[in-house]
């Protein structure tokens, strides 16, 4: 059965929604699942806006055969060339032989890398700012190159003021039933995948989302339709101001995250320790993570969003403990800055973990690392107890300033 939602008279979802996956790009743990998100224009020509992933084919081709209600296809729209959104172009042009394709010169490179159909037969080639008219609809084109693939564009529908934005404010989670995001508690219950979306997936591209967000910032926009997540409609602002927190590497709020890699429970003692000092201190909203049992895009998500990182960590084997190194690395990689940090180690017989941290730190862009830092041998004991407090005071001064 179709299972299509109206947006309005001449635009329909037409996606579809994967609860079955555990890990999205075989990475990023889903537990609330994901949507892949494809539009319909109804107009005087059919136009159709990316497709889906081939896990959510059958629902897709369904709900494509249903809006169309007879019609032909006469146009699809390809904004983003990342098989979760391209996967079924192919089998489009297969089962509606009479569509052409709108993309740009580097999609149309990519089409042909991905698949054998002839894409210069039935391409139309668009520029930023050229125009399509669908009929009562003008379609624009604005290019987002890498946010987060060198092809990427988004398409602005000039009648209706409706951005069709690819990847970008999109959110992992799938809809269940409601399609809006005034439909939802978005900030209680998608936020935090939203940032965690953004985040890992975009969030080294910042510079780029900038930019983006410049262009889109001279475009009177009703409603963004993104192709994954809620469709927004009201309170556009709030979202696009978290992208340009997100973007711009800001802090959303002064607060802070500490991260342990703990093989016996000592350095996890130590780091509670502190969390604890801190709270007694009337720093609020402490988040504390264990390398171990949470996934790096948690965190990598919650370091994005906090103001102070304390990362404490054994050493293993010469080295950092491998969990935490992964997500030291991870934050540089994606190109986290802008921060005020601090270390801690333990060592039960030579601490080296603490330097090697600050070394990946040191090549972070505008990281302040904290000079005071604590290293305990194998455990946290009374005398170390000054400077546990030394750490925590000069955190707390500086998370209230
Ligand atoms: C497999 C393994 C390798 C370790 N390698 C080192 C090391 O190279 N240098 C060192 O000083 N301590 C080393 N340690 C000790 C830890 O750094 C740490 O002192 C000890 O595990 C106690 O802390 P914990 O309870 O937080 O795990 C190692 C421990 C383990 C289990």
């Amino acid at each position: 059965m179709h299972c299509v939602k109206k947006i309005n008279d001449d635009l329909y979802w037409v996606g579809g929604t994967d609860r079955r996956l555990a890990l999205f790009e075989n990475v990023y743990p889903i537990p609330r699942g994901v949507s892949y998100n494809a539009y319909m224009m109804m107009d005087e020509k059919t136009v159709l806006l990316d497709t889906v992933d081939q896990s959510v084919s059958g629902q897709f081709f369904e709900n494509v055969e249903y809006v169309l209600g007879g019609r032909s296809l006469d146009y699809m729209v390809v904004n983003h060339m990342e098989p979760d959104h391209c996967s079924m172009i192919e089998e489009i042009v297969r089962r509606y032989p009479d569509v052409k394709v709108i993309c740009n010169a580097k999609t149309a490179a990519m089409i042909r890398q991905f698949f054998s159909f002839d894409i210069d037969a039935i391409a139309v080639l668009v520029k930023e700012g050229d125009t399509f008219s669908a009929g009562k609809h003008t379609l624009t084109f604005v290019n987002a190159p890498m946010v987060h693939w060198p092809e990427v564009m988004v398409t602005y529908d000039l009648t209706d003021k409706i951005l069709f934005s690819a990847d970008a404010f999109g959110t992992f989670g799938a809809m269940n039933g409601n399609l809006f995001a005034d439909e939802v508690d978005f900030e209680h219950d998608w936020l935090d995948d939203a940032r965690r979306y953004y985040t890992n997936i975009v969030g080294k591209y910042g510079t780029q989302a900038q930019a983006l967000l410049k262009k889109a910032s001279g475009l009177e926009i009703s409603m963004i339709c993104p192709l994954h997540g809620p469709v927004w409609r009201e309170n556009i602002g709030w979202f696009v101001d978290k992208y340009l927190k997100w973007s711009s590497y800001t802090p959303e709020k002064p607060s802070v995250l500490i991260a342990y890699g703990s093989i016996y429970g000592h350095t996890e003692n130590m780091a509670n320790v502190l969390a604890s000092r801190l709270a007694d201190l009337g720093v609020r909203d402490i988040a504390v993570y264990d390398v171990s049992s949470t996934h790096p895009s948690y965190i990598l998500s919650e370091a994005f969003r906090r103001s102070h990182l304390v990362f404490a960590s054994v050493t293993y084997n010469g080295g950092i403990f491998s969990n935490m190194e992964h997500l030291l690395l991870e934050l540089k990689a994606h190109n986290l800055q802008n921060r005020t940090v601090a270390v801690m180690d333990n060592g039960s017989w030579s601490a080296q973990a603490g330097k090697q941290m600050k070394d990946i730190l040191a090549g972070m862009k505008n990281v302040e690392i904290l000079e005071q830092s604590v290293s305990i041998k194998s455990s946290l004991k009374e005398e170390q107890m000054a400077e546990v407090e030394a750490l925590a005071q000069a955190i707390a001064e500086s998370v209230k300033n």
